[in-house]
């Protein structure tokens, strides 16, 4: 992996200001995407995902705000505060413009496909001319060499008989031939990073399996790097390089892909995992998550998982965990969950949460002590756990 990563986002904040409070939608999140790799945003609805994705080219819109944190692309700073001389927070003199983001980076260098390409695409124009048009402008083209780049690119994304499909309307294609435009147009200026948000949600399996293959063909061919937003692990299996799985706002663990399914460091992942249909699995054993996400307005104290976690014990509602290193070698993989001894914060003597079913409680922990590598070696002065065996 090269040493200077393509696009850097660290302690990343983003909120919305509304009538009901502050909404802290992207609560601090730090993460990096290097050339050529697949980077994946996973988490239940409301996790900061899309708020997250939008805040990379600054799209986010009022209530909304990015209050800190630094995006860097490429080298370049595409968002940064500095104190100013009364203490105040300031923009950095350094950070791209507007109309810099809007004409050198947008398209060019990171572009975006959402979830309803028919929000992309205008109704009362061709697909062809859209595309044909959106090249000539991005790319200065004169209309004839837009055009055929156009015929070239549908092709390029599989869409059958290019010539004639560019002369037909959006609603003349299905929805995941719609999609398919899409990645042409994304892919049409040729950037070096692509956000997906959910862009294969609402389709089909089978057109949901094409369309990720055909992401990962044109990975290979241009080296673009993805950052791949989605709720569904199964589409991290298939895709991803490396994960961030996002609840309430912040990132609780981030791995490569073979370690966040093998090597599971973080109760909320685990329970990701256990809701998840699988081959090897009958849907009867399908478990899904206890409660609900709670609201980004009002985040629990502490871990913001713990009224939801199975391995939650008293010290869960007082520690709000940062992500730490707690395992992998060569790439680090970091999990924000205090049952990690580099937490150090006596998880292992603390009680289990009071006005739980304590048979629930203690069957939970014990089993969830048992398959996690570093809390199942109980230290001597291990109390707590072990008493109530
Ligand atoms: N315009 C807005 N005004 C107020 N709150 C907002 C606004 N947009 C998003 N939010 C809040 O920010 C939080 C994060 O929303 P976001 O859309 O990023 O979630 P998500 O992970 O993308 O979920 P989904 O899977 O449903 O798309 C939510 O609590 C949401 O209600
Ligand atoms: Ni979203």
């Amino acid at each position: 992996m090269s040493s200077e990563p393509l696009l850097r986002v660290e302690n990343l904040k983003t909120q919305f200001f509304t009538e009901a409070g502050t909404v802290r939608a992207v609560d601090g999140i730090s993460f990096e995407v290097h050339e050529g790799e697949i980077v994946g945003l996973v988490g239940e609805s409301g996790a900061g995902k899309s708020v997250a994705s939008m805040s990379l080219l600054r799209l986010v819109e009022d209530p909304g705000e990015i209050v800190a944190g630094e995006i860097t692309y490429k080298g370049e700073t595409i968002f940064g505060l500095e104190e100013g001389p009364n203490g105040e927070l300031r923009e950095r003199d350094d950070v791209l413009s507007n109309e810099e983001i809007r004409t050198r980076i947008r398209g060019n260098e990171i572009a975006v496909i959402f979830q309803d390409p028919m929000e992309s695409l205008n109704p009362v124009f061709t697909v062809g001319g859209q595309l044909r048009e959106f090249i000539e402008l991005n790319r200065g083209l004169p209309e004839d060499e837009a055009k055929a780049e156009a015929i070239d690119m549908l092709r390029e994304v599989g869409i059958p008989d290019p010539e004639q499909r560019y002369e037909e309307y959006p609603h003349q294609f299905s929805g995941g031939m719609r999609q398919r435009v899409l990645i042409a147009m994304a892919l049409a200026c040729e950037p070096s990073l692509i956000i997906a948000d959910e862009p294969t949600t609402a389709l089909d399996v089978t057109v949901e399996g094409q369309i990720l293959d055909l992401v990962d063909e044109l990975q290979a061919k241009y080296g673009t790097s993805f950052i791949w937003v989605t709720h569904d692990l199964g589409v991290v299996a298939e895709i991803c390089d490396r994960v961030n799985v996002m609840y309430l706002g912040e990132i609780i663990e981030q791995a490569s892909v073979d370690d966040l399914f093998y090597d599971t460091q973080h109760p909320y992942t685990s329970a990701l995992l256990d809701s998840m249909p699988r081959p090897d699995r009958t849907v009867d054993e399908l478990e899904p998550i206890e409660g609900v996400m709670p609201e980004a307005i009002d985040p629990p104290s502490g871990c913001r998982f713990h009224p939801r976690c199975p391995d939650a014990r008293e010290v869960c509602k007082r520690v709000h965990p940062e992500p730490k290193v707690v395992a992998g070698d060569g790439e680090p993989h970091r999990a924000a969950c205090v049952k990690h001894d580099v937490f150090d914060v006596g998880y292992e003597e603390s009680p289990p949460l009071e006005g739980r079913e304590p048979t629930s409680s203690g069957e939970d922990t014990a089993s969830a002590d048992s398959d996690s590598g570093l809390a199942a070696n109980p230290t001597a002065d291990d109390g707590g756990g072990e008493n109530r065996e």
